[in-house]
């Protein structure tokens, strides 16, 4: 752990894998359009681990969305490494709350983790190879044979990741992934994200309700609110590479960025 200032205003040096300016968002058309997001900019560092907060309803999904491309925003530009984005791309790959629904019941893990890669135009033997070696990365080595029924909640969103990483996606966006598992189960599989962004320099973006878990995290938390939602606050944290769930949330610099994240959502 560093004893730099815990918290300081973003300032933008590094390279950018994703550039988020101006963007604007709204369900329905004329006399029934939502606003749901106006005006919003965002900076990506390659490698970064962004946490995105707000109150409930705000837009964070929408937000999510908007970045994967399966949502097409009404205004501003969203490029990925210098190329705006009109849909889906293969850079980008979301982990959703419901494994349950992402996963297919009726294929294996292993076909559940290979099944995106025949778009690849790979072999069966290679997207069964990858699938098996994903697989083990996120501890789930020897389980390929398993369906997802067979697994705990954990687990199955274990195999969610390991699908995006065998994707070779370089951002995944996550939606509240760790929402509908219990408490320890929460903190094995934020300590496993970590672990995965360090070893494999995959840059991830994380709504969550959680500010704990934004906090422990993030290398920036990007606080978003209002009506229509906007970036009201980012909060770059330094808790250092190696963080620890009691250590690092007992660290008064953490209790100071909570403070301050929760005055930012009570303002609204
Ligand atoms: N497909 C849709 N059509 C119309 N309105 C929608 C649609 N999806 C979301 N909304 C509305 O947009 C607003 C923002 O929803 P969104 O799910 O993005 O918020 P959120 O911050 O992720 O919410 P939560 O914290 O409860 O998960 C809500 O008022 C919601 O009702």
């Amino acid at each position: 752990m560093t004893t730099q200032t815990p918290t300081t205003e973003a300032t933008q040096t590094a390279p950018l894998l994703m550039k988020v300016r101006g963007m604007s968002m709204s369900y329905g058309e004329g006399a029934q359009e939502n606003k749901i997001i106006e005006n919003l900019d965002l900076d990506v560092e390659f490698g970064q681990f962004i946490s995105i907060v707000g109150p409930s309803g705000v837009g964070k999904t929408t937000l999510l969305r908007c970045l994967s491309g399966l949502l097409r925003p009404k205004a501003g530009t969203i490029e990925v490494s210098g190329t705006q984005i009109s849909g889906p791309h293969p850079d980008l790959a979301v982990v959703f709350q419901d494994y349950s629904r992402s996963l297919m019941p009726w294929m294996t893990t292993r076909e559940n983790v290979a099944f995106p890669l025949q778009g690849k135009g790979m072999g069966k033997t290679e997207r069964n190879n990858l699938a098996d070696e994903n697989l083990a990365a996120v501890g789930l080595a020897g389980q390929g044979d398993k369906f997802p029924w067979e697994m705990s909640g954990g687990m199955q969103q274990r195999v969610a990741i390991a699908r995006a990483l065998a994707y070779n996606a370089k951002v995944l966006l996550m939606d509240e992934p760790f929402a509908s598992v219990d408490a320890q189960t929460r903190f094995d599989l934020e300590d496993l994200v970590l672990d995965l962004q360090h070893k494999l320099g995959v840059t991830i973006l994380l709504v969550t309700h959680d500010i704990d878990e934004a906090l422990y995290l993030a290398d920036k938390v990007v606080v978003i609110a209002e009506k229509p939602a906007t970036v009201v606050d980012e909060i770059i944290t330094d808790f250092g590479d190696t963080r620890d769930q009691l250590a690092t949330k007992a660290d008064p610099r953490f209790a100071e960025a909570r403070a301050r994240i929760l005055v930012r959502l009570r303002k609204d």
